[in-house]
């Protein structure tokens, strides 16, 4: 065998990131679908708001019954290439009853647009829902949390590690309160060394650029790291390094390893008032 990375032969790291985790993958996508629609046809929901000029620079919102409550920006995953914001509307179960505005954002996929073009996407849809809270988008500006998971958990970090005066000068230098990332990517080499990256085309340079472990900064944001206790080494090891990096670094980091779930059914949980990643999520926000 030739080894590709951290002693993983090409299958070997192709399996560590595979696409469909369970047996039933495609069932669970499509209960999160029909559950997504449920949720949304429960509650009001402001639909399609354009946060930039391209097609898919758009965001739902949420609105809880508190309009000084806190913002949760959720992120989807699907590995940059797969899924939409209709798929992970469930989310709102979790918080809004809870006090909390929730806003889900799209952003392109690979290959349309390249990694750095997906990070500028989410940067500029925090940028847009700090300048638009209190107005088009109800909620304190001042409490703006990430939440995301995999590909979504991977945004939340490097969201979270944005110097948002070089991003945009008309802003604060810190915009976002804390996030919580589940099953996140903290570290994109094994990723472009992978099958995916035949879809998702990084360089040696734009993984470095990407990757949240190679870009923390001074004053990060408060990060809570949540994953399955069953998903594959790979998983559990991005989260554990990026904890000890961001340590290293003075900060607290709150982890978790849930029980024995798996890629998709450790993001459902968010759901589910009561359990652990609900109550990790509002911990971090303090409602
Ligand atoms: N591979 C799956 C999608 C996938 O990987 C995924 C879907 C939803 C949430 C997270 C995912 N994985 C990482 O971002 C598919 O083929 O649709």
């Amino acid at each position: 065998m030739t080894p590709v990375y951290r002693g993983y032969d090409q299958e070997g790291l192709d399996a560590q990131y595979e696409r469909l985790v369970a047996p039933d993958s495609y069932a669970i996508f499509d209960r999160w679908r029909a559950r997504s629609d449920a949720s949304a046809a429960k509650r009001p929901c402001i639909v399609d708001i354009a946060y930039g000029p391209s097609e898919m620079e758009k965001l739902d919102v949420f609105p809880s019954a508190d309009p000084d409550g806190p913002i949760l920006i959720y992120i989807h995953g699907g590995y940059w290439i797969w899924k939409d914001k209709v798929d992970f509307r469930f989310v709102a179960e979790g918080v809004v009853d809870a006090g909390v505005n929730l806003v889900v954002i799209n952003y392109a996929l690979t290959p349309h647009v390249t990694m750095d073009e997906i990070i500028r996407q989410v940067r500029a849809a925090v940028a847009f829902t700090w300048k638009n809270a209190g107005g088009v988008i109800p909620g304190n500006r001042n409490r703006i949390f990430l939440a995301g998971h995999s590909a979504g958990g991977h945004l939340t970090a490097i969201a979270a590690s944005t110097h948002w005066q070089s991003f945009d000068a008309a802003l604060p230098p810190e915009i976002v309160a804390g996030g919580l990332a589940v099953s996140g990517l903290y570290d994109l080499e094994p990723i472009r060394l992978s099958y995916l990256n035949e879809t998702v085309g990084l360089d040696e340079p734009m993984a470095w650029r990407g990757s949240p472990i190679c870009q923390t900064k001074m004053e990060m944001p408060p990060l809570t790291l949540v994953c399955g206790g069953g998903e594959s080494d790979e998983f559990k090891r991005q989260q554990r390094d990026y904890a000890a990096t961001l340590e290293r670094g003075g900060a607290i980091v709150p982890t978790l390893e849930i029980g024995d779930l798996h890629h998709f059914a450790v993001i459902e949980t968010i759901a589910e008032p009561g359990s652990e990643l609900n109550a990790a999520l509002l911990k971090r926000m303090a409602v």
